[in-house]
């Protein structure tokens, strides 16, 4: 495509990205549908300019003040990657002179919120819990999330699965923290690996690769995943599990429970259950009650610690929606406690960075159940092999789980767990 034709796609797949009434991914993915010609370069391109602008978003905004032409093109023309001299083709004689006025803003000269790229609301809150280290936090959400793979254990081990992406090219080591987790460099196209084609590997974040862990779930156990998805946890669990037992896969979303099949068929299991619940208090839960050995809620939520992943998050949540979330996390846990048997275990999980969906829940969950004791991740972790276990956990002796991508390298995750008692 000609570049000039290339910068005014851009430019309007920004303006229809910044409505902010659909997810992001949601309104790339609906553009590339769209326009089945784009090929996978020009597509690359036009996301790659989307995600920097979402990214950096207070400091585009800024310098988009000056220079002429809709503010949807300046912000595209800022975040569009690549040679200088590719992009300069696309651009009029007084666009060139903007742009070379921008590159020359020293670094000195921007504000606070140039740099951290969040709103202030969310800022304050990330200052008050990490303070000297927001900074360095507000960096790496900055940067995009590497790929992260988990090793199949039904199909094969770490060192063959490491050995087996090697061969076809890609650049793989070991995860620092899950025994299980594989990071590669770059962002290869996995469709035709034959590791991920056979199920011998799955996309999965390290911090995510943990929660399941976190679970432990074992052979010939009743465990359910609360709210599933499209089943990255559950695909996790049910491997734990050695595909026997039963394995409920719950969800008030079918559309997101059919992202399941498909890799439920390449991971060889046969022991899942997906279930498209109403809501959290639905009949069928209730035949369930006290008979289920494990129960993870990895609850929906800000997804504040996936900005790596979803930039759009820090401009479509507020305070507001934050508030919502918590409500709905604290009645969905409620509802799930219910139908653990004596001595079973219950995994609260969310992929926020803030206390309000985080340590406030599980302590109000914690307060009004005195039949659940609180057990400390630190040594469930230790006990599951985890690396490094104590320091990717806070609280009094280890008590949560705490990861955060400028410590960890892996989204932010927070989980609680109890034991339900006899
Ligand atoms: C954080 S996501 C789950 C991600 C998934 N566990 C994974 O690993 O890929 C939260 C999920 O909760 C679901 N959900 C929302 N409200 C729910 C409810 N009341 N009961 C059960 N699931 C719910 C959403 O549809 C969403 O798929």
């Amino acid at each position: 495509m000609h570049p000039k034709a290339l910068l005014d796609e851009s430019a309007a797949l920004v303006e229809a990205v910044f409505r902010f009434d659909h997810p992001a991914d949601a309104v790339v993915a609906r553009h590339f549908r769209e326009n089945r010609s784009l090929g996978p370069r020009e597509r690359a391109t036009l996301s790659d300019t989307v995600y920097a602008a979402l990214r950096e978003r207070l400091k585009f905004e800024w310098l988009a003040r000056s220079g002429s032409g809709s503010k949807w093109r300046r912000l595209a023309i800022l975040g569009f990657p690549g040679d200088r001299d590719f992009l300069k083709s696309a651009l009029s004689e007084p666009e060139k002179v903007w742009l070379d006025a921008c590159a020359k803003v020293r670094e000195d000269e921007w504000l606070a919120p140039h740099r951290h790229n969040l709103p202030e609301w969310l800022a304050e809150a990330l200052r008050a819990q990490v303070g000297e280290g927001f900074d360095a936090l507000a960096a790496a959400l900055l940067e995009p999330a590497p790929l992260d793979l988990r090793v199949n254990l039904l199909k094969t081990k770490r060192e063959a699965a490491l050995a087996a992406l090697r061969e076809a090219g890609l650049k793989a080591e070991a995860t620092p923290h899950s025994p299980l987790g594989i990071r590669l460099q770059g962002k290869p196209t996995l469709a035709k690996v034959p590791a991920f084609a056979n199920g011998e590997v799955e996309v999965q974040d390290e911090g995510s690769q943990l929660l399941a862990l976190l679970l432990d779930a074992r052979r010939g156990e009743m465990v359910v995943d609360f709210c599933a998805g499209a089943g990255g946890k559950t695909l996790a669990i049910g491997a734990a599990m050695r595909n026997s037992g039963r394995l409920y896969a719950f969800d008030t979303s079918a559309h997101r429970l059919d992202g399941l099949k498909p890799r439920l068929a390449r991971s060889g299991l046969s022991n899942v259950h997906p279930v498209a619940i109403a809501h959290e208090r639905d009949e069928r839960i209730k035949r369930l009650a006290g008979k289920i050995d494990r129960v993870l809620v990895d609850a929906p939520c800000s997804g504040l610690g996936t900005l790596r992943r979803s930039p759009d998050l820090k401009w479509r949540q507020t305070p507001q929606t934050v508030a919502a979330q918590a409500a709905l996390q604290q009645a969905i846990l409620t509802s799930a406690a219910r139908l653990l048997k004596p001595g079973g275990r219950l995994v609260y999980a969310t992929c926020s960075l803030l206390v309000d969906e985080n340590e406030a829940v599980a302590e109000a969950f914690g307060q009004a159940h005195p039949d659940f004791e609180p057990e400390a991740v630190a040594g469930l972790l230790q006990a599951a092999k985890v690396s490094g276990a104590e320091s990717l956990c806070a609280g009094e002796g280890g008590r949560f789980l705490r990861l955060w991508p400028h410590r960890h390298g892996t989204d932010g995750f927070f989980a609680a767990v109890w034991r339900k008692k006899a």
